[in-house]
């Protein structure tokens, strides 16, 4: 995916100043700099929810392929309340509204997806839990599996190991590297050095622009 002299910002204020680079397919890329660099702002151009006021986004196979023009973003755990009474199950079927629409009962297809998706985040003996009931790191992996229940080829995740341990970041990053060996390209937000070094690649934003490394 190329990123070509991005512009993006809130108000009157540009926050992305001429981001241009790659993003490899079906690799992991983690996203560093600063506070207020600009991270998530990406992640938000990337997923569609923060406009571009220039520049575009090229995806590799976009042109041709529908499923990478939806992307799915995994917010921050912290920006999903503790007493959101779902369990685990509820939570990853949730991403095949997309799929579904709103309320419309799950296929086969989309239980099997659901089910699926807590294997490969190991979360699957976590099913009828409460979001609520699980550790930081558990409730991370809900979040991802309900991402990778969309069915999209781009991931998008801010910042999954916040406020986890060394253990759970190390599951994080180990079911992200698994996520991408099956093809998805996934992009995520960091502040912790051995997730950025653990990612097949890094790109580095500061002063609104970005540096590959
Ligand atoms: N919705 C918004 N409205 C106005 N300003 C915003 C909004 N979201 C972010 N900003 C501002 O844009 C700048 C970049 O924020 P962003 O969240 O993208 O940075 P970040 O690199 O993800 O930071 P952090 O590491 O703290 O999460 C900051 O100055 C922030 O205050």
């Amino acid at each position: 995916m190329l990123l070509d002299d991005l512009y993006a910002g809130y108000g009157r204020t540009d926050v992305l100043k001429g981001v241009s680079a790659e993003i490899p397919e079906g690799a992991v890329t983690a996203l560093v700099g600063p506070n207020g660099a600009g991270k998530s702002t990406l992640l938000g151009v990337l997923a569609g929810t923060v406009p571009l006021r220039r520049g575009k986004v090229t995806p590799d196979r976009g042109a041709r392929s529908a499923r990478a023009a939806r992307p799915a973003f995994v917010v921050q755990r912290s920006a999903v309340p503790d007493t959101l009474p779902l369990t685990v199950r509820a939570t990853v079927a949730m991403g095949r509204w997309a799929h579904r629409g709103l309320w419309r009962p799950l296929t086969r297809h989309d239980r099997a997806v659901v089910a699926r998706c807590m294997e490969r985040t190991g979360v699957a003996d976590l099913a009828d839990r409460g979001l609520g009931e699980l550790s930081g790191g558990q409730r991370q992996r809900a979040l991802i599996a309900q991402g990778l229940a969309q069915e999209a080829d781009l991931l998008l995740l801010d910042e999954p190991s916040a406020g986890l341990d060394h253990e759970a970041r190390g599951r994080i990053g180990r079911t992200i590297a698994a996520i991408a060996a099956e093809g998805v390209t996934v992009v995520h937000a960091t502040h912790f050095a051995e997730e950025a070094r653990g990612a097949d690649h890094v790109l580095t934003l500061g002063g609104g622009r970005a540096a590959a490394v």
